[in-house]
């Protein structure tokens, strides 16, 4: 065949093959039927609205001011349906159509780095396990030995001066928490750094990519629990014991049991009550009426209870303050994959879902629906009676299948931080109230401070 033959075959396909993908993008991605949530596509084949989605949380943002409340947006060959209606995340996490399992399998390989996902049996010893061990209720123990471990840590702060208040706290929650789950001898010190590095990279190991220092810091943190864990399996919480245990028996190689139960439910346990309850105290200190208000609480609460009941009932507006914190400062969505083609119920009406949609449910922007969103307004979500709007946007615990197995221990431990200090030690501001700054990390963790927060810790005379 002469050259020129192969120069005008070569300059047809040239035309041919963007045309095609043109038209395929247009009657196939960009098709939506009626009870569909509002598609946004883009215009590139294949890649669709990609570009944009590199800054999240505006895509999300401009996504819900242009379609409302639920949208779908196609990129790179995959739909993903982004929702900030309270309606579909409670229907997303309570039907059996969406993979919970699906995501902790993505888990397990990728953030904990398991070289297996879990089998059956496995998931069988583990799960029910912390579901019915943890969830609704903190155990006794676990809030007697939380709250010990918690006034020790908070006297040293006696001499300390002038201090960066929100990354001290926080430091002393990860660390209470830590020791209160695992034991009084876990390496709770030496496990900061590296838990923070490994931290830092959740986002980028879930998604696939290449994290050098997150994975340094997971290997790190796995040799320190798994170390610790070879002699002081006994001094953990039974919860732990009963899961480590099981998997001995179903022959799981020890480097899985320690990923399997040890270093999921340290950060699940760690990561986000740790900053949370910081930022809980932080705002206390900041407003003189509210701190007066919860100590005159406390000193009206019955005098006989035990610390750890005053601390769980004596000041009831540390609920709402706790809850407010959650909903202001926790970045979190809940991402699960549709495993068929579903309707499930928004709040104006049926949405139509596709088999292997990703739903990302913004638990961050359905936070951000009420008036003012970016104020702390302390007792926002406290129930006003005869009305139910308080909380008609907050969800921030998941919720129907597998919700936070650690949600009411949560809320005792920002309580029990908050009451603790509010009775020791008095705050003398050194630097202004930092703002808070949304990450990198949409989707995860939560609100950094703009700056250090610099006061005086001044330990009060009566404690
Ligand atoms: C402010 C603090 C916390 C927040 C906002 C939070 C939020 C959540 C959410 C949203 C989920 C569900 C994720 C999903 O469905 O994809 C979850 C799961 C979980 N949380 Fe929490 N959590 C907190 C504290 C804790 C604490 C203190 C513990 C342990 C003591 C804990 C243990 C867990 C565990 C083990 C799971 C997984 C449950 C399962 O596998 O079924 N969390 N958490």
């Amino acid at each position: 065949m002469p050259l020129s033959d192969y120069t005008q075959y070569a300059g047809s396909a040239l035309i041919a093959i963007p045309t095609l993908a043109f038209a395929w993008h247009a009657l196939v991605t960009r098709r939506t039927y009626a009870d569909e949530p509002p598609l946004e596509a883009g215009w590139i084949p294949w890649l669709g609205a990609g570009l944009q989605m590199r800054d999240l949380e505006k895509f999300a943002v401009e996504g819900y001011k242009k379609h409302g409340l639920t949208f779908t947006a196609y990129a790179g060959g995959r739909r993903m349906v982004f929702s900030e209606d309270l309606a579909v995340h409670r229907s997303v996490v309570s039907s059996k159509n969406f993979g919970a399992n699906q995501i902790m399998v993505e888990i397990q390989l990728r953030f904990l780095g398991a070289d297996r996902p879990t089998t059956k049996q496995e998931e069988a010893a583990c799960v029910p396990v912390l579901h019915t061990q943890l969830a609704g209720r903190p155990l006794a123990h676990l809030r007697t030995a939380f709250l010990e471990r918690l006034i020790e840590a908070i006297d040293d702060f006696k001499n300390m001066g002038v201090v960066d208040l929100i990354p001290l706290l926080r430091r002393t929650i990860f660390k209470c928490t830590l020791r209160a789950i695992f034991g009084r001898n876990f390496p709770a010190d030496e496990a900061l750094e590296p838990f923070y590095a490994w931290d830092r990279g959740l986002q980028n190991l879930v998604s696939g990519k290449k994290d050098p220092a997150a994975i340094k810091g997971r290997d790190e943190l796995e040799k320190l629990v798994g170390d610790y864990l070879r002699d002081h399996i006994l001094e953990t919480e039974p919860v732990i014991q009963k899961q480590w245990n099981d998997l001995e028996r179903l022959g799981t190689p020890f480097t899985l049991r320690v990923k399997y139960v040890a270093l999921g439910f340290l950060w699940a346990a760690a990561a986000n009550v740790a900053p949370v309850s910081s930022w809980a105290m932080a705002f206390v200190y900041n407003d003189a009426a509210l701190t007066a208000r919860l100590r005159g609480e406390l000193a009206k609460a019955d005098k006989t209870l035990e610390l750890e009941m005053l601390y769980e009932e004596g000041a009831p507006s540390t609920q709402w303050v706790a809850q407010e914190t959650i909903r202001l400062t926790m970045l979190g969505s809940i991402v699960r994959p549709a495993a068929r083609t579903t309707t499930i119920e928004g709040s104006y009406g049926p949405v139509r879902v596709r088999k292997g949609d990703l739903m990302m449910c913004t638990s961050w922007s359905l936070h951000r629906r009420y008036e003012d969103p970016e104020e702390f307004i302390w007792d926002r979500l406290k129930p006003v009676p005869g009305e139910d709007a308080s909380q008609q946007f907050y969800m921030a615990f998941g919720g129907g299948l597998r919700p936070c197995v650690g949600r009411s221990f949560a809320y005792t431990e920002i309580k029990m931080l908050v009451l603790a200090m509010l009775e020791r030690y008095d705050v003398e501001p050194v630097t202004p109230f930092p703002r808070l700054m949304k990450t990198d990390r949409i989707g995860v963790g939560t609100m950094e401070p703009s700056h250090p927060w610099m006061v005086k810790l001044i330990p009060r005379s009566s404690a």
